[in-house]
């Protein structure tokens, strides 16, 4: 099929990862093959064998030869991070998080969109299609904090938020644009300034301030506990959410949930000044509980790609993508049989094709 873009070659770095993350990654790379058969456009991945395995064999995490090599590709493919095997938190900030620092992936966006066919656990869902630009390079994340006195009656353990004003400018600059490309143009900062009063008022004011330059954008503000009410009880208020690397972590997970669940989740870690490549994943974890079974739902990690496709401007693959799963997902319903991931990989690819 031909694409409005011209024809690219795509040097695509695939970080499959753990647990699930090798079987879903396997099909989204299976629908990217699909939507750009017949472009003129063509692939060429490489295979980054990051992880719990090379933890374990080597030690490393990712080094900055591996990080020197991502950095000469086009776009990266991700599937997840994190295996019960490793102390929590040696990949999830040794490799998931550095990459993203590293890379300075400052817009994390994590599209909501509650898809025609289905079964959402709210009664009246309404009409959901929100996006969430979740900071992604600062907040509690950064790394900034210890601990003394460990394991004793008197420890004291600290996890310091990092916000700049630099970094929440941007981000919030670059969700004011999204707002004001959207038919409702509504951005709903959350936060939790009536307590985090340094972060959060620093937050404030950059919306306020950078609201004068998208005057046509009507600015809502909630606090995240307020905002997982609403989430819940009336999720279609919801256009464009501005929020911190914490609270947008925990809040799409719970946007997830309301709009069919963790498996249809995607989400792009994006550099929008495009000094280094994007990073596409979805948005769930390794889930050990489900790796290695054919269970896992790849539908997040195919949508993933339609986020790369769109970012690499190839708009009619990635509208083709989200086609083919929304198709797929309308017919899911009431499906006699539970299909495997690479069933439902094989069936995706298949629609795309068309
Ligand atoms: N971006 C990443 O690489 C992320 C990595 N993690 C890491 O993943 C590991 C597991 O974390 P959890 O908190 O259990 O979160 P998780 O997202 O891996 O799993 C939560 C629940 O959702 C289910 N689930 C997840 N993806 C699914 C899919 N595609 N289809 C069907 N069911 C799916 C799992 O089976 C599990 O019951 C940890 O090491 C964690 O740090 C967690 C979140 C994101
Ligand atoms: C594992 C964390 C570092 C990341 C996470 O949960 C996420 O980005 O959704
Ligand atoms: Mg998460």
């Amino acid at each position: 099929m031909v694409d409005s873009a011209s024809a690219q070659h795509i040097r695509l770095a695939v970080v499959a990862g753990d647990g699930i993350g090798t079987e879903v990654v396997e099909q989204g790379l299976l629908a990217l093959e699909s939507a750009l058969h017949g472009s003129g456009t063509t692939v060429a991945t490489t295979d980054f064998d990051l992880g719990a395995r090379r933890w374990h064999a080597t030690g490393e995490t990712l080094t900055d030869t591996d990080l020197d090599a991502i950095r000469a590709h086009d776009a990266i493919l991700l599937g997840a991070i994190g295996d019960p095997t490793v102390p929590s938190g040696v990949l999830e900030r040794g490799l998931l998080l550095k990459l993203r620092f590293a890379l300075d992936h400052y817009v994390n966006l994590r599209p909501s969109k509650l898809f025609p066919g289905v079964a959402s656990p709210l009664a009246n869902p309404g009409d959901v299609d929100f996006v969430v630009v979740r900071e992604g390079t600062e907040g509690p994340y950064v790394g900034n904090g210890g601990a003394i006195r460990v394991g004793t009656p008197h420890e004291v353990a600290n996890e310091v938020s990092v916000n700049t004003a630099f970094g929440v400018e941007r981000v919030v600059r670059d969700a004011f644009a999204r707002a004001a490309a959207r038919p409702r143009k509504k951005l709903t900062l959350v936060h939790k300034h009536n307590v985090l009063v340094h972060a959060g008022h620093l937050w404030r004011r950059t919306v306020e301030a950078v609201n004068a330059e998208f005057p046509d954008v009507t600015v809502d503000y909630l606090h995240v506990d307020a905002a997982t009410i609403f989430l819940v009880t009336n999720p279609s208020r919801f256009d464009v959410i501005v929020t911190d690397n914490l609270f947008g972590d925990i809040l799409t997970d719970l946007a997830a949930a309301i709009t069919g669940g963790i498996g249809l989740a995607a989400s792009a870690n994006i550099n929008p000044d495009r000094t280094a490549p994007s990073m596409f994943e979805p948005v769930h974890g390794s889930a050990p509980d489900i790796a290695g079974q054919g269970k896992a739902d790849p539908t997040a990690t195919v949508l993933s790609v339609a986020l790369l496709l769109e970012h690499l401007g190839h708009t009619d693959a990635a509208r083709r993508v989200e086609a083919a799963v929304a198709a797929d997902i309308a017919e899911r319903r009431g499906a006699e049989r539970v299909r495997s991931t690479a069933e439902v990989g094989k069936d995706l690819a298949a629609r795309i094709a068309g």
